[in-house]
């Protein structure tokens, strides 16, 4: 919990005992972050709370529906005292106690976000909902936890002090929500270029419903709030039948299968490796700025491109495959990333001919497929 120290006119009486002041709460709080991450078991969440876990001072929660997200992921933390797993649908109301929350739930590959769209904007949209009203309510709570412990004169500024003490909470947007952009590359001010009735709407235009709802929630209730806007990322323990374009290419290097490039195959993406991705939302909720703020690398390939680099370091005897693709899928995608420099000292480091490997080796692992074959 940061920025309360200052929001504070505590003053203490000679007729009790000395109140905690509004620096001690923060520190009380600092010391004690307990954080709760929403989709924690998936991919990137997974990956998020390893970082999270590092830090003493932290107690992670995790809430998964295990829709995508799977237990394994988080094998090394289950039984940790700072840990804790909870299977839980953000679509339904969670009642904690977290001073952060890192709101990750929603599928994030486009065929198992079309698999049950209705499904998909439901958690985008009422599983926003509940986590800022979860944000908000944290708030409340302790202001009036505090009503009932001291006279009504030194209640009311702790009162004051406490509707401060929301939980921050980020939320993992996308650079879906650009849509098939118009604008290359795409800065946060750009307003995008979306179908609001295609396949792909259930999580764009989810996605556009939850960050505003992120910004009503700041405006009309002061809410500590962060939008990350995600650009593709690749890493180890992403679902080998994930379906999106990196997994989909390692798995059928390693499998000896055609890498499957739908048409045209020159639309452009821009690859971003986990551990950067996780250090950017980390510094993007622990400073000052609300966003929404592009997270990604700005490298750009074709599919093509990214095929012929899959196939040269993994397997250059598989071929590649020209097939159909789906409705609406963006011609280009690269990230300026100009703020996420400016404002949070952000850049990646990890080049995708440096990521791809690292990969491979998860991948092989899983799939049981050893160097030599
Ligand atoms: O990976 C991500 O982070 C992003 O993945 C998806 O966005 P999309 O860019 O469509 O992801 P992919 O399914 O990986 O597709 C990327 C491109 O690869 C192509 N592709 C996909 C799969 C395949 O086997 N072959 C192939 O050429 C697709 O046609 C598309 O042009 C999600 O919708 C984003 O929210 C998410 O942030």
């Amino acid at each position: 919990m940061a920025n309360n120290s200052s929001n504070g006119d505590h003053q203490t009486s000679t007729k009790q005992p000395p109140l905690p002041s509004p620096l001690r709460f923060s520190k009380f709080f600092q010391s004690n972050m307990r954080i709760l991450v929403t989709g924690g078991a998936g991919f990137i969440g997974s990956h998020l709370v390893d970082r999270l876990m590092e830090n003493e001072k932290n107690e992670v929660i995790v809430a998964d529906n295990y829709f995508t997200g799977s237990k394994d992921n988080l094998k090394k933390w289950i039984g940790h005292p700072r840990f804790e797993l909870i299977r839980h649908d953000v679509t339904e109301p969670l009642l904690i106690e977290v001073d952060q929350i890192y709101h990750l739930a929603c599928p994030a590959s486009p065929i198992f976000y079309k698999y049950n769209p209705v499904k998909t904007i439901k958690t985008n949209v009422i599983g926003t909902l509940n986590m800022l009203g979860l944000a908000k309510r944290v708030g409340a709570r302790f202001g009036f936890l505090l009503y009932f412990q001291r006279n009504l004169k030194c209640c009311y500024k702790l009162f004051l002090i406490g509707s401060n003490f929301f939980a921050r909470i980020l939320l993992t947007s996308t650079s879906e929500v650009y849509g098939d952009p118009l604008v290359h590359p795409q800065p946060e001010s750009y307003w995008g270029n979306v179908n609001p009735i295609g396949v792909r709407s259930c999580y764009d235009e989810g996605k556009r419903v939850a960050e505003t709802l992120m910004f009503d929630y700041h405006r009309q209730h002061g809410l500590e709030i962060r939008i990350a806007r995600i650009f593709n990322t690749y890493g180890p323990r992403m679902n080998i039948d994930d379906g999106r374009v990196v997994s989909n290419f390692i798995a059928q290097a390693l499998r000896g299968e055609p890498l499957t490039v739908q048409s045209p195959g020159t639309q452009t993406r821009s690859f971003c490796y986990v551990s950067d991705m996780v250090d950017g939302l980390i510094r993007l909720m622990e400073g000052p700025n609300t966003g929404p703020i592009n997270l990604g690398n700005p490298g750009e390939f074709t599919m093509v491109e990214l095929a012929e680099t899959v196939k040269e370091l993994i397997n250059p005897k598989v071929e590649i495959k020209m097939v159909e693709n789906t409705p609406d899928d963006p011609r280009q995608r690269k990230p300026d990333i100009t703020q996420a420099k400016e404002l949070l000292g952000w850049e990646p480091k990890i080049k995708l001919r440096d990521g791809l490997p690292r990969m491979e080796e998860d991948f092989r692992l899983r799939l049981g497929v050893d160097k030599s074959n």
